[in-house]
C-alpha cells in the first residue's frame, strides 16, 4: 500500500523506475550506453538472481556499481569493509576489482540473502577475499576498534545498510579508514525523499529520511573529510579522509 502511494507520488518519480534522472528514457539511455555493456557477466547473473527476491530493489544499482569500481581502482584498494551486503552485488563487484590478496570484511545480519549470491561469488573464484560476518555492524566495528592494529588500516568502506545508523558508522569508520582512504555512503538522496516535504513522504520512509538529511548536513560540515555527492543510483556520497 505504502509502496503504491510512493509510485503514484509525482514527487518521488524515481520509484517508478526512472531513477534520479529526469526521464525513464534518459536512465535507460545511460544504462544501455555506458553501464550494461561494461558490466561483468557474473554481476548480470547476480542481478537477475536478486530480482526474484521480494526485496530485490535493495540491490546496489549497476550505475552506482560502476562508480564504486572506478573509485576502488583509482585508490588501489586492498583492504576494505562493507556494511550491508544483501545478496552481494556490491560485494562481488568489490571482490572482482581488488587484487588477488585483497581482503573484504563484509557485515550483514541476513544470512539467507547472502546465501542467494554466495554460489556466484564462489563461481567467480573470489571467495577467498571475503570474510562474511553474519551480524549487525556495531559490535563488529567495536571489536575492530578494540584492536589497535585495525585503526587507520582500511583503504575503503562502503555503507549500504540501516540508514538511521549511518552517522554512528561514520564516527567509527573514520577511525578504521586510513588518512587518504575513502568511505562511500549509498542512498544519500534516499529515493528522492530528502527534497520532498515530510507530509508528502510515506510514513515508512520518514525516519530514515530524517536521518539521511541529518547525515548529509553533517558530512557537508565535517572538516575531517572531502566530499562529493553524486546523483547516481539512489544518491551516493564519496568521502575522503583528510586527517
Ligand atoms: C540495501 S541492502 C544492501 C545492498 C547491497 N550492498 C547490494 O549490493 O546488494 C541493505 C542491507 O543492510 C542490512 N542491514 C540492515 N541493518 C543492518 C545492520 N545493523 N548492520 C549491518 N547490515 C544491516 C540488511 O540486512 C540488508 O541486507
Ligand atoms: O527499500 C529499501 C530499504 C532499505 C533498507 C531499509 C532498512 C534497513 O535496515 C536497511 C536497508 O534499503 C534500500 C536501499 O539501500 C536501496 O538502494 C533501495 C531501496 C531500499
Amino acid at each position: 500500500m505504502e509502496r503504491e502511494a510512493l509510485l503514484r507520488n509525482p514527487e518521488l518519480k524515481n520509484m517508478g523506475g526512472q531513477g534520479l534522472l529526469r526521464t525513464r528514457k534518459l536512465t535507460q539511455y545511460l544504462l544501455e550506453t555506458s553501464v550494461y555493456p561494461r558490466e561483468p557477466e557474473i554481476l548480470k547473473q547476480l542481478r537477475a538472481t536478486t530480482a526474484i527476491h521480494p526485496l530485490g530493489l535493495m540491490g546496489t544499482l549497476p550505475d552506482a556499481g560502476q562508480v564504486l569500481t572506478m573509485v576502488l581502482e583509482m585508490v588501489n584498494v586492498k583492504k576494505t569493509i562493507e556494511i550491508g551486503v544483501f545478496t552481494g552485488y556490491s560485494l562481488l563487484l568489490t571482490a572482482l576489482t581488488i587484487p588477488h590478496d585483497g581482503k573484504i570484511t563484509a557485515i550483514d545480519p541476513d544470512q539467507e540473502a547472502y546465501n542467494i549470491g554466495s554460489p556466484l561469488i564462489k563461481k567467480a573464484g573470489v571467495e577467498h577475499k571475503i570474510n562474511f560476518i553474519n551480524s549487525v555492524a556495531h559490535p563488529v566495528l567495536d571489536k575492530l576498534l578494540e584492536t589497535p592494529d585495525e585503526h587507520d588500516s582500511f583503504d575503503f568502506a562502503f555503507v549500504d545498510a540501516d540508514k538511521v545508523n549511518y552517522a554512528k558508522y561514520h564516527e567509527k569508520l573514520l577511525k578504521l579508514v586510513k588518512v587518504g582512504g575513502i568511505i562511500v555512503y549509498d542512498n544519500t538522496l534516499w529515493l528522492g525523499t530528502v527534497a520532498v516535504e515530510e507530509e508528502l513522504v510515506p510514513e515508512m520512509l520518514r525516519e530514515s529520511r530524517h536521518y539521511m538529511k541529518e547525515l548529509n548536513k553533517s558530512l557537508a560540515a565535517d572538516d575531517r573529510i572531502r566530499i562529493c555527492q553524486l546523483p547516481c543510483g539512489d544518491g551516493m556520497t564519496i568521502c575522503r579522509r583528510l586527517r
